[in-house]
């Protein structure tokens, strides 16, 4: 009973995919999913699983085939854009992102909803900027155009902009591609941190099976066509990861929790 109570977002029956000559091409089938505050849930898969599918779906981007997105009771669907836009921050790679702007002029886009259309920012606004910058470690940053910073940097912007835009639940698409193992362990400890000591709902799609093992809370697995949730370690001892890669060319070692090639 008190788990069901602290779960903020939710899916239910969900499936998901795309529509080709009025034909549905499910992705996704069937999903029953839990996200909640102050966890930091990954979303993995092999290539073209639908790891970026699902995840615009729970964050009501694309309209789900079947089956509902839930938010603290509310259907996703029946929130206007504004409403949802205070609840889920989302970071998605090849977002269209003016490289022109300074790290803080990104990083105030994510006060956007709270802003009049004038986009004036209240010291309030201001306040969550600062902190948001503060967070990410990008003080020394904040007057530096995007496009003068590394990959890992422009990274950290984007979840300091999700940061400023203070919603309960952020959710981020493979943001360790092109990343250094150094700078995909830092980007992970940093939204552990997020969901940890900010008590937000994280979400956030990768390829880093092995790094995000042993910072994540709980994983979700999308493996022919099917969706399914749990710790890490139960997902290990289930055998899950042994069979995630097709023809049995990829094995995992359960006791050293990596990878092999067979
Ligand atoms: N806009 C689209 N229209 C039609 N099919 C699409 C579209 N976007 C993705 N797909 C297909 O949906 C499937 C899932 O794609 P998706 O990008 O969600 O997978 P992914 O797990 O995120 O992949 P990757 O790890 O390669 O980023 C793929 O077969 C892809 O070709």
């Amino acid at each position: 009973m008190e788990q069901a109570k602290s779960v903020l977002l939710k899916c239910e029956a969900l499936s998901v995919g795309y529509t080709s000559s009025s034909l549905e091409k499910p992705i996704v089938k069937e999903a029953n999913l839990q996200l909640k505050p102050g966890m930091f849930t990954t979303l993995v898969g092999i290539n073209g699983s639908g790891k970026s599918t699902l995840l615009r779906s729970l964050a009501g981007l694309q309209k789900p085939f079947s089956g509902s997105v839930i938010l603290n009771d509310i259907p996703l669907n029946k929130l206007s854009p504004d409403a949802r836009s205070k609840c889920i921050s989302v970071v998605l790679t090849g977002q269209q992102i003016s490289k022109n702007l300074s790290v803080l002029e990104l990083v105030a886009l994510g006060r956007q909803p709270y802003t009049n259309w004038l986009g004036k920012l209240s010291a309030h606004d201001k306040t969550h900027i600062d902190q948001a910058i503060a967070s990410t470690q990008l003080e020394a940053l904040q007057h530096t155009p995007c496009y003068a910073l590394s990959d890992g940097q422009f990274q950290r912007a984007l979840i300091a902009r999700a940061l400023a835009q203070d919603t309960p639940i952020i959710m981020l698409d493979e943001p360790t591609t092109h990343l250094d193992l150094h700078h995909k362990a830092s980007i992970f400890t940093l939204l552990s941190e997020i969901a940890h000591k900010h008590h937000k709902t994280v979400l956030c799609t990768t390829h880093d099976i092995e790094l995000v093992l042993s910072l994540c809370d709980e994983m979700i697995v999308i493996q022919n066509e099917k969706a399914q949730q749990n710790t890490p370690q139960q997902l290990i001892a289930d055998g899950v990861f042994n069979q995630l890669f097709p023809s049995n060319s990829i094995g995992f070692d359960q006791n050293s929790r990596r990878f092999f090639i067979k």
